[in-house]
């Protein structure tokens, strides 16, 4: 086996020594977005699911969640539609916002000063519970429904809040 200096060290039998540093890492705006991505995975939603990722001043995950039914009253009772007969019969009424389980989540004293990761821009209910947690920029993939009357006033609120928004076009990448 080969035998290795390292100034102090003499390391037997390693194959890849000296370690280089990679440098191809995942950015962390990818990386965060990608757990975003992950978390969307877990909803139940058949139409869309969401994920969201809040990410403290130290860039420490401080929440995570995504869009589903609350807490016991089970995935499989209250409707997943889209449309029915009365709005009591669709998802609509229910379904807890990504963003909202983020928050609940929280391991953290408070979210003053974090960044939000989601993987859809946020709806109007959804930018008022940011501003009123102190979130101060939302970084967002998906924006489907942005001629869409909530997100108009979401836009509205975020904008007069000074909350930035920006698009995020994340290519996820194999980690070798
Ligand atoms: O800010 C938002 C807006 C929406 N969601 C969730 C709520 C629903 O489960 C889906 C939207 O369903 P559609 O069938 O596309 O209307 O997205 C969210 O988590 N956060
Ligand atoms: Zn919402």
């Amino acid at each position: 086996s080969k035998i290795w200096h390292n100034n102090t060290t003499t390391i037997h039998g390693a194959t890849d020594y000296p370690p280089i540093k990679r440098e191809d890492i995942l950015e962390s705006a990818q990386y965060f977005m990608g757990v975003a991505l992950l978390a969307a995975q877990r909803s139940r939603d058949p139409s869309t699911q969401v994920g969201a990722c809040i990410v403290n001043e130290e860039k420490k995950i401080v929440g995570v969640g995504y869009n589903g039914m609350p807490n016991g009253c089970g995935d499989d009772t209250l409707p997943w539609r889209r449309s029915g007969d009365s709005p009591v019969e669709t998802k609509y009424f229910y379904v807890c916002h990504a963003e909202l389980n983020a928050i609940m989540n929280k391991n953290s004293a408070d979210l003053k000063g974090c960044t939000i990761y989601v993987t859809l821009f946020p709806c109007n209910e959804c930018s008022k519970l940011l501003i009123q947690a102190g979130i101060k920029n939302v970084i967002y993939l998906s924006d489907k429904y942005h001629d869409d009357e909530k997100t108009v006033a979401s836009r509205r609120m975020l904008d007069l809040a000074g909350i930035p928004y920006q698009n995020s076009f994340v290519r996820m990448k194999a980690v070798g």
